[in-house]
């Protein structure tokens, strides 16, 4: 129960795009990013099985410097090894997302080698997040532009706060997203919306988030102040519908869906019935069954 031995080693071992055998080296570049220091990426696991990721570099509307991105990649290793996690809520420090890559060290990075390498960096990174065996959410308040905006299709589901905006800025800058947020985009809104998204920079509010599939959920506001939820309180409430339950069995439908979605169907099919081998007969399997539970 737990280890799932898949024919599809590519999303539950190494999660990553890239490696030596493409002639990247994780660790040349991670030397350079961590020239570009500022700002944490702060990890809180719970006994919920809910963890919070927080990007925390309010001075820069939590832009990503370079050692960010390296704490980053830290901390999805720390998720992938979490045997009890279920869920994941990724937001910005102080009410305000993430305003993509830090411009300061992009100005100082602006060989194309370097911009490449870093690229790849955060695709590795930002794959591995949306392949972990857990739930994810990133809870949009504020701006969340440019590789924020990417940062926020690399999880399962977007809840967004009235006033946040998701803005892919890329053509006002001279490119287009690099950090796998263009591929993603297109998976979940399709190739015309993405077209449009990506080719007018426009800005995504709550009401067009979700209109056009972006966003799965909108944040209540309450007048009443004394009363009212935090974002992250009604972000972990609405993760918690999905994540009741035994985190073996939360991971594994994590994981069929997971397959689903980057697989061929006969590899999806046959890594389902490898992930559906590893709960079957489980201790949530045999309860249910002794319980004789009826589903009304
Ligand atoms: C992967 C490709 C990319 O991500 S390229 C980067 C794309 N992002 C951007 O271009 C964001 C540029 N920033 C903005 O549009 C505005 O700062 C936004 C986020 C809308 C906030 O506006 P506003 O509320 O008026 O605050 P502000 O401009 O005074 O900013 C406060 C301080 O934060 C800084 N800041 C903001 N974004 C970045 C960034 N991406 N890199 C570095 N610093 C950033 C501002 O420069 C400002 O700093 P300071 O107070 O002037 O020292």
């Amino acid at each position: 129960y737990g280890s799932v031995s898949t024919s599809s080693p590519i999303l539950f071992c190494s999660g990553s795009v890239y490696s030596s055998i493409h002639g990247f080296s994780q660790e040349e570049i991670k030397e350079k990013l961590l020239a570009f220091p500022g700002g944490s990426i702060d990890l809180l696991k719970q006994d919920s099985g809910i963890a919070v990721l927080t990007i925390n570099n309010p001075p820069r509307m939590n832009a990503f410097s370079g050692a960010m991105m390296v704490d980053l990649e830290e901390k999805v290793t720390q998720l992938e090894n979490w045997t009890d996690g279920k869920g994941v809520i990724v937001q910005g420090a102080a009410q305000t997302f993430c305003s993509g890559s830090d411009l300061n060290a992009v100005r100082a990075m602006s060989n194309s080698q370097d911009g490449m390498k870093m690229c790849m960096f955060m695709q590795n990174t930002l794959t591995r997040l949306l392949r972990l065996p857990l739930i994810s959410v990133a809870l949009v308040e504020g701006n969340a532009l440019g590789g924020g905006a990417e940062l926020t299709t690399a999880c399962d589901f977007r809840l967004m706060a009235s006033g946040s905006v998701i803005q892919f800025v890329h053509k006002h800058m001279g490119l287009v997203p690099g950090w796998g947020g263009a591929a993603r985009l297109v998976t979940l809104v399709g190739s015309r919306n993405a077209l449009k998204l990506l080719g007018g920079a426009v800005k995504v509010d709550s009401e067009l988030g979700v209109h056009i599939g972006l966003a799965d959920g909108v944040l209540k506001v309450d007048l009443d102040a004394a009363r009212a939820e935090t974002g992250l309180q009604q972000a972990e409430s609405w993760l918690s519908q999905y994540t009741k339950g035994p985190a073996p069995v939360i991971k594994a439908v994590k994981k069929v869906v997971l397959s689903g979605r980057e697989l061929s169907l006969s590899d999806a099919l046959r890594t389902e019935k490898d992930i559906f081998g590893s709960v079957w007969g489980g201790p949530a399997n045999l309860q249910a069954l002794a319980s004789k539970s009826k589903h009304k």
